[in-house]
């Protein structure tokens, strides 16, 4: 294994009862990376994050974070920090509080500036000294981030910590997340959003069921779509269809939803360069495009057909 490898995973089999949660899960995740877990529900991100954080202890495979091996006895392993589900907090505490307990019981001496440069970074500067009773699922989120970040972590574990914000707050701890990794620090959170992933990712692992259907750069992910429905709406409506339909590289997709008050538009499915060339004919024959763009942006559609989703969840 490469010695700037933050987390390396062999073959990683977690059961519970009936239930294979992971099955031969394999993670490489290299020092200073943000890494995405993705996956439906169920998917076993949640429990592959606990396996890292040390909450649980996988029933096969091999693990090593930051360079260590992983034992069978349950704990957080050095330089590693996060939380799983949801961040825990002492609601009867102030923020400032929370944190400055949570370092004394760590064995802390952390001076009041940092917490309050902690507080300050996750955006929780004006509420510091308000307890965490009132505080609104964002607002816990960010103050289980500041606690994640208490300890300086080599590797930070972090369960949908986007859940509950809004932009602003996820900007917030986007750039908290970025300059963490830019620091040299590994970063790995899960999230439902793609579009949250694409922009905070180096590289993704996309989990279905268990099992590892895709692990690698985003961009690689979003090749993975092949083929897309795009909706394409033009100056000439029925010289776009008669000529759409002459392209036999391509399919019109009959009956397919359109926006109520829309425009008259037509489906057509197929990879990009055939609907360049599609464009081209049609700018050709003097009908305008007016609007194109798939149907389902191609990360999410990757994501539908890696997992199987949209044979379920898509019938239009
Ligand atoms: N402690 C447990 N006991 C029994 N089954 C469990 C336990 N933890 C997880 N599971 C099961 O393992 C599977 C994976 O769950 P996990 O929570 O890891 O998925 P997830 O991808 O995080 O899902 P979600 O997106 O809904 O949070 C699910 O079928 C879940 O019911």
């Amino acid at each position: 294994m490469s010695a700037r490898a933050a987390v390396h995973a062999r073959s990683l089999t977690k059961i519970f009862g009936d239930v294979i949660a992971l099955e031969d899960v394999d993670l490489d995740v290299p020092a200073g990376q943000i890494h995405g877990l993705v996956g439906p529900n169920g998917a076993g991100k949640t429990t592959l994050l606990g396996l890292l954080l040390g909450l649980s202890v996988a029933d096969k495979g091999t693990l090593e974070i930051l360079g260590v091996p992983s034992g069978d006895v349950l704990s957080v392993a050095h330089g590693v920090a996060g939380f799983v589900d949801s961040p825990g907090s002492y609601p009867g505490l102030t923020a400032r509080q929370n944190l400055t307990s949570l370092a004394s019981l760590r064995g802390e001496v952390r001076a009041s500036g940092d917490i309050d440069d902690l507080l300050d970074r996750v955006g929780l500067g004006e509420v510091a000294d308000d307890t965490v009773r009132g505080f609104s699922l964002g607002m816990r989120q960010r103050l289980g981030l500041a606690a994640a970040l208490l300890g300086k972590p080599r590797l930070l574990i972090l369960d949908e910590p986007a859940n509950g914000l809004d932009p602003v707050g996820k900007r917030q701890v986007h750039q908290v997340l970025t300059d963490l990794a830019d620091s040299g620090a590994t970063v790995i959170l899960s999230s439902h959003r793609m579009d949250d992933l694409a922009a905070l990712c180096d590289e993704v692992t996309l989990l279905a069921t268990g099992r590892v259907v895709f692990s690698g750069p985003v961009s690689k992910l979003e090749a993975e779509s092949g083929e897309l429905d795009y909706r394409l709406v033009t100056s000439d409506p029925a010289e776009a269809r008669r000529i759409a339909e002459e392209e036999t590289s391509l399919t019109l997709v009959a009956g397919r939803k359109q926006a109520a008050g829309d425009k008259p538009a037509l489906v057509v499915r197929g990879h990009e360069a055939e609907i360049d060339d599609l464009v081209r004919r049609l700018v050709g024959a003097g009908a305008a495009i007016r609007e194109l763009g798939p149907v389902v942006p191609p990360l999410e559609a990757a994501f539908l057909a890696l997992t199987g989703a949209d044979d379920q969840e898509l019938t239009r």
